[in-house]
């Protein structure tokens, strides 16, 4: 029989409750008590709802208050020195994925410790915190064994599920060398970890687990031969450890490709394949498994918000069973459903005024279901389940044919785009010297990415003015009193090009998991994208009314834009990206047009969207790239375009980043050390750049001389005449007190550049 899984649940919570939760919690509003009951009743919540919609196996173990993979860390004992003193609980992970900063007391020194590195999970938009291993790193179960809890938390409600836990090979490749442990090498610490696993293991079976999902989404990546000998081994040993155990592996974002070919000789019961992404892998995977390892296949879209078209998943099934035979065969989703909003039954606003979108959407609750209708249909036949398919295929169709995805105009114009309109009228040298005529700037001139806090009002405000509990005028009038605030705290800061400070920025639809215990709404694109009206110009030009200082127009690139909406998939994303440049290049004119000097087009995801495996990264950068330069090069030598990155490995794509031909670039950089910045020059980066001088991700504060070191670093690399000084990204997240005595000491950065500048 074929069975029904899934690979793992969303653990906010429908309402966000862990967000609110955890919040409160650090705000010292609840106790750690409260904390883990909140916990309990969400996880009884997913578990019985997945068992509801007809799922066998439900995962346990995937919940988290912050991050899957620093619950790992901590479960498995691998805590970084500097938070080793910290006594074990919430508090010290969230203090790892945070940092920490408390006043001295009588009692107790100060404490200030910086969080760990925060990394993109692959090519989503989730985070992860990063594991920092030792060169004598040791490993071991804590008095608190996560997985196992939970497990037994399951199993006293009745409800038998499957553990998951991050793989050892991922888990150390994911990681990376502690600051003083350069130049160790991950695999080396296999040896010392594995036992851990074994144990692991050994009290899940004694608790009575019989299958357990390990994670290793890293054999998707390209790997060395010699990785997927270790593969082998530590497949094999596990295998023999826990025999009574039945391993299912679990691979998602990508095809396996030739990293299958271990599998065979290995005890992995099972085998999960993302086949959303890569349906072509099915036939070379079956090709490549042994006479009784079980295909888990996905087929529902872990990352997106579509309905799943059931008929064509049937037949990538039935195609499946008939190769191996139904006792061989899971349904699940492509990922864990972590990626997807939880569920449409609050999405009332979204029912009653979009109803032909609503009827095309499915989010966790709903995809467990079609998870559960696949799965009848393989094992009780088509007609078991035929008013559920029809419904499906009526709601497939319904989109396929809908006129409210394509607008004819639009085409055209893609149609029409010519190479000119894809670079700018001169090379950067002759811009900088035109920018710095018309409109000089101090040296080393500070800046911001863009968001100040979004405050308590300014989300009261939204959140009424959606529910229209406020009127349009009474709305705008608050979003200008709030800018007016903005530009008021950068002038006193004495910063050198302002924001706006981006308060109207909203987030739509359902909730997901950023990092930590931020969720964002991502846009919907579900047709052909152009511009109704200008975006920004109005708040903009408001902005610099204010001010005699340069103020900074702000807009989202394409390929962001992209990235962080649920994406139709009809169409190739290439084709909606570009559909958003052409909108992007008009406000970029219009800004212009309004005497906007510096436009800022940020693109921090366009690192991201990298393909995983390098054969796929030209043909990516090259739309990916084409399509910033669109939307930003309409515009003449004197307007300074900047844009922004962050939470990013460079390394990969500085080409493509020279390339983009911005005046300005602003990454984040205060974690990574200064090899990146090493790497940019040598790569002869030769524009305006500004690295982050502090993390923005964590509330400390940080002091002026370590920000001053950081940029006194900087200047080994870049000449003065291109150095900025800014933060690592928005301060959105955070609040105004610490966002004021950061900038305030920033600002004193460059000022003490500056004087010794002229000596
Ligand atoms: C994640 S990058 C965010 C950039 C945006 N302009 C901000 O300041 O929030
Ligand atoms: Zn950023």
């Amino acid at each position: 029989m074929v069975v029904a899984t899934n690979l793992g649940f969303p653990r906010i919570g429908a309402q966000r409750e862990t967000k609110k939760i955890v919040e409160s919690f650090w705000a010292g509003k609840v106790n750690e008590v409260a904390l883990d009951e909140a916990a309990v009743k969400l996880r009884a919540e997913n578990w019985k709802l997945q068992k509801e919609q007809g799922l066998e196996h439900i995962p346990s173990g995937d919940f988290s208050f912050y991050d899957h993979v620093l619950d790992h860390s901590v479960m498995f004992n691998v805590i970084p020195q500097r938070f080793r003193h910290l006594a074990d609980g919430h508090e010290r992970t969230f203090a790892i994925g945070r940092g920490i900063q408390k006043p001295a007391t009588e009692t107790q020194a100060k404490v200030d410790i910086e969080a760990q590195e925060m990394k993109k999970w692959f090519d989503t938009n989730y985070h992860y915190i990063v594991p920092e291993f030792e060169t004598n790193q040791t490993f071991g179960l804590g008095s608190k064994i996560k997985t196992l809890e939970e497990f037994n938390e399951a199993k006293a409600l009745g409800i038998h599920t499957r553990p998951v836990v991050l793989g050892p090979l991922s888990f150390l490749l994911l990681g990376k060398p502690a600051k003083n442990s350069h130049g160790l090498d991950l695999l080396s610490l296999l040896p010392k970890v594995l036992p851990v696993y074994e144990e692991l293991f050994a009290k899940l079976a004694a608790a009575g687990a019989d299958w357990v999902q390990i994670d290793e989404p890293c054999l998707v990546l390209d790997l060395s031969a010699e990785i997927i000998d270790q593969y082998r081994v530590v497949y094999n040993r596990l295998g023999a450890a826990a025999p009574s155990l039945k391993f299912l592996v679990a691979t998602y974002f990508g095809r396996i490709g030739n990293n299958v070919a271990f599998v065979k000789d290995t005890p992995i019961a099972a085998l999960h394949i993302d086949l959303v992404r890569s349906p072509e892998q099915l036939q070379s995977i079956i090709d490549n498994l042994n006479q009784t390892q079980i295909l888990s296949l996905g087929l529902i879209d872990g990352r997106n918000i579509w309905k799943t078209n059931l008929a064509k998943a049937l037949e990538l099934a039935n195609a499946a069973v008939k190769a191996v035979g139904s006792n061989r065969v899971f349904v699940a989703p492509s990922c864990s459903l972590l990626h997807a909003p939880v569920t449409l039954r609050f999405e009332k606003r979204l029912a009653q005024q979009k109803p032909e979108l609503f009827d095309w959407l499915a989010y966790s609750e709903e995809k467990c279901k079609e998870i559960h209708i696949l799965a009848q249909a393989l094992n009780n036949g088509a007609e078991s389940v035929a008013a559920a398919l029809a419904d499906n295929a009526r709601s497939i169709e319904a989109r396929r044919v809908s006129p409210h995805t394509t607008n004819a105009a639009v085409r055209q114009r893609l149609e029409a785009i010519v190479p000119d309109q894809l670079r700018r009228r001169n090379v950067f040298a002759t811009r900088q010297k035109t920018q710095e005529e018309s409109l000089p700037l101090p040296r080393f001139p500070t800046t911001t990415i863009g968001s100040f806090p979004q405050t308590k009002e300014i989300r009261l405000a939204r959140s009424k003015f959606t529910k229209n509990e406020i009127d349009e005028k009474t709305y705008k009038e608050f979003i200008k009193k709030e800018i007016e605030f903005c530009v008021r705290a950068q002038e006193k800061l004495d910063l050198d090009v302002l924001v706006h400070g981006e308060a109207e920025r909203n987030d739509m639809n359902g909730w997901i998991a950023s990092y930590g215990s931020r969720c964002v709404r991502p846009p919907i694109i579900f047709g052909d994208v152009h511009r109704v009206n200008p975006m920004t110009i109005e708040e903009t030009v408001y902005a610099q009314s204010l001010t005699n200082k340069p103020m900074k127009g702000m807009l989202t690139g394409p390929v962001t834009c992209l990235r962080w909406s649920f994406v139709r998939d009809d169409i190739p994303q290439s084709i909606v990206c570009t559909q958003l440049a052409l909108a992007i290049r008009d406000e970029v004119v219009d800004l212009e047009k309004a005497n906007i000097v510096h436009v800022q087009v940020d693109e921090p995801a366009i690192r991201e969207g990298l393909p995983l495996r390098a054969v796929d990264y030209e043909y990516y950068l090259q739309w990916a790239v084409d399509a910033f330069l669109l939307s930003t090069t309409g515009v003449t030598d004197k307007t300074v375009i900047h844009t922004h990155m962050c939470y990013s490995d460079f390394q990969d794509i500085f080409q493509a980043i020279i390339r983009m031909d911005a005046d300005v670039l602003t990454i984040e950089n205060s974690k990574s050390d200064m090899k990146i910045l090493n790497a940019f020059a040598k790569h002869g980066y030769s524009a305006g750049i500004g690295p982050g001088v502090f993390d923005i991700h964590s509330p400390r504060v940080p002091s002026t001389s370590e920000m001053k070191e950081r940029a006194d670093a900087m200047l080994e690399y870049i000449p003065a005449r291109n150095l900025w000084i800014n933060p690592d990204c928005g301060l959105k997240t955070r609040g105004w007190k610490e966002v004021n005595e950061s900038l305030e000491n920033m600002v004193a950065v460059a000022k003490a550049l500056r004087a010794l500048d002229k000596v």
